[in-house]
């Protein structure tokens, strides 16, 4: 139950039970230790703090904790808050140990450095390029600064929670604590609201739970809505890429979208408003009636064919799954929308085996697979899952044949 949880975790040191990884408990406490790596320990440069019940707002059930190591990366350093078996996964993943990007990955980032900092008029602060960046190239590597769950965020009354918010930034080694209060934007009285509120991506850990991260980096770079660049996070490396899907000129700005690429003019307008102070003057916020109309539809299209997408395949249809998949495919392309490429080539290489046709299967499969070796992602878990797959196929067409031959032999003989 959660109050033994309160009562048995906090000060459990670190025992046989941190070798079964993946559990709550015990907390990982000032040392947290590497499950496959015993002589591995992670050493938090403060020790840990948790809230207690009488932090949360009426209701609220949960169990937050910062953790600071201010050695992460090199002495980049991080802290997190959020419940203490998200951080025990994350060292369990090894997501603290430093190892090289893999060679997909170097080579994509070779060459000078694709961008710097500049004023931007009207923007405060942006990320142009400094150099011809090709499509596909990863253009920024960076590593959260501080990560913070967007649960402990909502149930967590404001004054504790901004205390905690506050020793997270204040934990951190000077540099990297320095960058990030240099994101700051006029007066604001609650500064690391304000800070975190603007310069924050949304990434997941653990199963599913949603974290914000400050990656000072990544924070430099501006909003458009017509983006020539979008973000990937990796769990394992703890490491958010940018990634450019079309080629940009040097002195170009490279961009990301905020907001959903589907959401609608009005909303978005609304959104990026509310929330980061933007007066939307994209293109898209400023295009006629007609345009609005053509790219929006686009984008609502698609938003609706997956949707459709997923009923048909829940419902085993199959083959009008597999027709709405390749419609996003080509919709995606002339819409100038990411690189929607190895994902669909995943999704059809399913559908076709589910069909049982599985020389299509392959063959997607493996476009696939090729695909996700070519974006080159710092995240191994889709290469991995792309290669799983076609070896399943594979596997499955092999079975097949074995029982096609048996048939066969049975006839003959
Ligand atoms: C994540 S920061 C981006 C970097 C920021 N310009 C800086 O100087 O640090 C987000 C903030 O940048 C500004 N910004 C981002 N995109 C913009 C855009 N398209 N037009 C105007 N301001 C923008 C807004 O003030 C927003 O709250």
């Amino acid at each position: 139950s959660t109050t033994s949880f309160f009562t048995q975790c906090p000060n459990a040191p670190p025992g046989p039970l941190a070798k079964n990884p993946i559990t709550a408990c015990p907390l990982p406490g000032l040392i947290g230790v590497i499950p496959e790596l015993e002589s591995t320990t992670i050493q938090w440069t403060y020790p840990p703090r948790c809230l207690g019940p009488e932090s949360l707002k009426p209701n609220g059930t949960r169990h937050d904790c910062l953790f600071t190591s201010a050695e992460f990366r090199n002495g980049h350093g991080i802290s997190i808050i959020g419940p203490a078996s998200i951080t025990a996964d994350l060292i369990a993943q090894g997501a603290f140990i430093d190892r090289p990007d893999p060679p997909a990955a170097v080579k994509r980032q070779a060459g000078k450095p694709a961008y710097r900092v500049v004023d931007v008029p009207g923007k405060g602060k942006g990320v142009v390029a400094a150099r011809k960046v090709k499509r596909g190239e990863i253009v920024m590597v960076d590593f959260p600064s501080v990560l913070i769950s967007t649960g402990f965020i909502m149930v967590t009354k404001p004054h504790h929670r901004r205390r905690l918010m506050r020793a997270a930034f204040n934990q951190l080694p000077e540099e990297t604590k320095e960058a990030v209060y240099g994101l700051r934007r006029g007066a604001e009285k609650h500064l690391v609201d304000q800070i975190v509120g603007t310069n924050s991506n949304g990434v997941e850990l653990g199963e599913e739970e949603g974290f914000v991260g400050v990656f000072v980096k990544v924070a430099r770079i501006n909003h458009s809505c017509r983006p020539n660049a979008y973000y990937r996070f990796s769990q394992d490396r703890l490491a958010m890429e940018v990634v450019s899907f079309r080629a940009i000129e040097e002195g170009e700005e490279i961009t990301m979208s905020y907001v959903p690429l589907e959401m609608k003019h009005d909303e978005r307008r609304h959104f990026l408003e509310a929330n980061w102070g933007i007066e939307c003057s994209c293109s898209l916020c400023r295009a006629n009636d007609y345009d609005i109309g053509e790219a929006e539809n686009k984008r609502r299209l698609m938003k609706e064919w997956k949707e459709t997408l997923q009923a048909a395949k829940r419902d085993k249809f199959y083959k009008d799954a597999i027709t709405i998949a390749q419609d996003i495919l080509q919709v995606s392309e002339r819409a100038d929308l990411p690189p929607l490429l190895p994902e669909y080539h995943d999704i059809l290489a399913e559908l076709y085996s589910l069909k049982g046709d599985l020389p299509e299967a392959l063959r997607y499969a493996r476009m696939a697979l090729n695909e996700w070796v070519r974006f080159g992602s710092l995240d191994y878990s889709e290469l991995e899952w792309a290669r799983e797959a076609l070896e399943e196929i594979v596997e499955k067409d092999a079975a097949r044949t074995r029982q096609l031959l048996g048939i066969q032999k049975a006839k003959g003989g």
